[in-house]
């Protein structure tokens, strides 16, 4: 199924795949990783593909990594026009440098880390369309655990959970604010965009993500 989306033309996905994957433990940087007789991050292309013509999907990879990445293109007969950007030495410069390849001065721009590849296409396009109206989108989870805050003296207290949510991605801002919000000096709490927005001033709307939705980020996930 194609998903349109009609309020503009000028609307952009950035994939960030430039990380090392240390809590991985792989030789193979973890968004190589095969599921399914496919890589991880082919997966997460093929889901923006259903909503991001290719030529405004930007993929950040390490430089190192490039070769590698067309390698097992090749091998999976993967060949989408996407473009490709350097990745940068944290996640927050990896976006930035991706940011840096979108040449138009406004429209909408949805982040996606490439190793969350059961993301839905449905999701994707509520993050346009949320992102349309009110300028952001940021997917999240509702948390099913019992949570505790632990102080500095070691003692936990138990939250109120229903006040918190687990944050995901993609996460869709304006772009114009998005660009104006990545002139900041990066700081040591932005760990994902939508930290980077909050900074700059701007309001974050928070749209309903999956439990599917997962990041790989150490082994187990990949079960
Ligand atoms: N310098 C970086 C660091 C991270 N990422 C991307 O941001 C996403 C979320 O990061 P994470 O899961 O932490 O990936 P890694 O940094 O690769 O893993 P680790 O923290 O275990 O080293 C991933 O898609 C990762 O490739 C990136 O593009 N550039
Ligand atoms: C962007 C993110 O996936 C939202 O949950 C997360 O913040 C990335 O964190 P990481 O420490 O770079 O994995």
């Amino acid at each position: 199924m194609t998903y349109h989306l009609p309020l503009t033309t000028n609307f952009f996905a950035i994939i960030v795949a430039g990380g090392s994957g240390s809590r991985m433990k792989s030789d193979v940087p973890k968004q190589f990783l095969l599921l399914n007789g496919k890589p991880i991050l082919q997966h997460t292309i093929e889901r923006f593909l259903e909503v991001v013509p290719a030529p405004q999907l930007i993929l950040v990879l390490p430089t190192k990594d490039q070769s590698i990445w067309e390698t097992l293109c090749e091998r999976h007969n993967f060949h989408p026009s996407i473009q490709i950007a350097n990745g940068g030495s944290t996640r927050f410069q990896s976006v930035r440098n991706g940011l840096a390849i979108i040449e138009k001065s406004d429209g909408l721009v949805a982040v996606h880390d490439g190793v969350r590849p059961f993301i839905s296409p449905e999701i994707i396009q509520n993050s346009f369309d949320t992102a349309a109206r009110t300028g952001s989108a940021v997917t999240c989870v509702p948390v099913k655990d019992s949570v505790r805050v632990v102080g500095a003296d070691g003692v936990s207290k138990a939250v109120d959970r229903s006040q918190y949510r687990l944050v995901q991605t993609p996460q869709t801002f304006q772009l114009t604010a998005f660009r104006q919000a990545f002139q900041t000096e990066e700081q040591a709490f932005f760990t994902d965009c939508a930290s980077v927005m909050e900074y700059a001033g701007f309001p974050i709307t928070l749209i309903e993500g999956s439990y599917e939705n997962i990041k790989i980020t150490t082994p187990e996930d990949l079960v």
